[in-house]
């Protein structure tokens, strides 16, 4: 068969930043024909019709009521990562177009670097890793102090899959785990970490040495941790977001550091990403940015690449989706 003859799958770019993972293209390429977003804007009329799936990686392409208008044989937008901030669900299905993710594939890296940020920032990696390499250090200081890990208090907001395998990575430091979450974990799994259930979030605020954002981005966690929220928070706290960045009002954390209401915060994600160059986070201390790499491992992005093919396939054949996402 010819790449003309294989299904159709709209992807935003080939290479490039917004490009799917260049070793991924070829493996890609024995199912699908691969049409690139640019292809499709130059043409629409002939390759809309052609196209049966959007592959969305890195957020991308974009999918608005007017690509949807135009590709009238959809039958499934396939998203990389757990997180589906980008997407109006309900849109989607309005078309009768099915929606899937890659949650299982996400949840061990990013947990893995949600615990990488708490233990830089709580031991100050990154400050002292640039102290040890200046010119300028002569002698080491006998006072650089952090915060220890080992039985310290981790509140845990958002126990889904990411935050759960957080809890079970933090039992190994010895660390008290309090969590709080839409729904009760059942018994036995709480049991099986350690966790305690705090139903108020305040509780959790105001009890935790680290404070772990695992939560997806809805209209009801914006702006979950603000002014009021930091104010709870230990001035020994650290706040460490694996999340999404319009989770935190930023200005207020900004203060928050600079004033040293609390400790410190260690971020994957901004709002915008990257954040402006003159951003005031950029400036301070207490601070630790990655540029969004949660997912970011050859193993997890390569099983992303796979579970979205699967998915692709199985909506194809009429067979069940593997990692559905169904409306609530
Ligand atoms: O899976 C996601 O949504 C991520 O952002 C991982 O970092």
């Amino acid at each position: 068969m010819g790449d003309q003859d294989l299904p159709g799958v709209l992807v935003s770019d080939l290479e490039g930043p917004h490009g799917i993972c260049e070793d991924h293209a070829e493996d890609l390429k024995r199912h699908f024909n691969l049409i690139t977003m640019q292809d499709f804007l130059e043409n629409k009329a002939q390759l809309g019709p052609k196209i049966q799936a959007v592959y969305i990686w890195g957020g991308r392409p974009a999918v608005s009521q007017e690509l949807l208008c135009s590709l009238p044989s959809l039958k499934i937008v396939a998203s990389a990562g757990a997180g589906l901030d980008h997407l109006d669900l309900g849109l989607v299905a309005s078309f009768g177009v099915k929606v899937a993710n890659t949650p299982h594939a996400v949840s061990s890296p990013t947990a893995d670097l949600g615990m990488a940020l708490l233990l830089a920032a709580a031991r100050r990696v990154v400050e002292g890793h640039q102290l040890a390499v200046s010119p300028h250090t002569e002698n080491f200081p006998t006072d650089y102090m952090g915060q220890q890990v080992t039985g310290a208090t981790l509140g845990i907001i958002g126990m889904g899959s990411i935050g759960y395998k957080i809890a079970q990575r933090a039992r190994a430091f010895e660390m008290k785990i309090v969590y709080h979450n839409r729904k009760r974990r059942k018994l036995e799994e709480e049991e099986a970490v350690g966790a305690i259930y705090c139903e108020r979030l305040d509780d959790l605020l105001q009890s935790s040495d680290f404070v772990m954002l695992a939560v997806s981005l809805t209209p009801q966690t914006q702006g979950l941790i603000g002014k009021r929220e930091l104010r709870l928070m230990k001035p020994t706290a650290i706040l460490v977001n694996i999340g999404r960045g319009l989770l935190v009002d930023q200005d207020a954390l900004v203060e928050a550091l600079q004033t040293r209401l609390i400790k410190a915060a260690a971020l994957d994600v901004t709002y915008p990403e990257p954040l402006p160059r003159d951003h005031p986070l950029l400036e301070l201390k207490n601070i630790i940015l990655t540029p969004h790499i949660g997912s970011a491992t050859h193993q997890a992005r390569r099983q992303m690449m796979e579970n979205l093919v699967e998915s692709i396939l199985a909506s194809f054949s009429g067979l069940p989706i593997p990692n559905e996402v169904l409306l609530k």
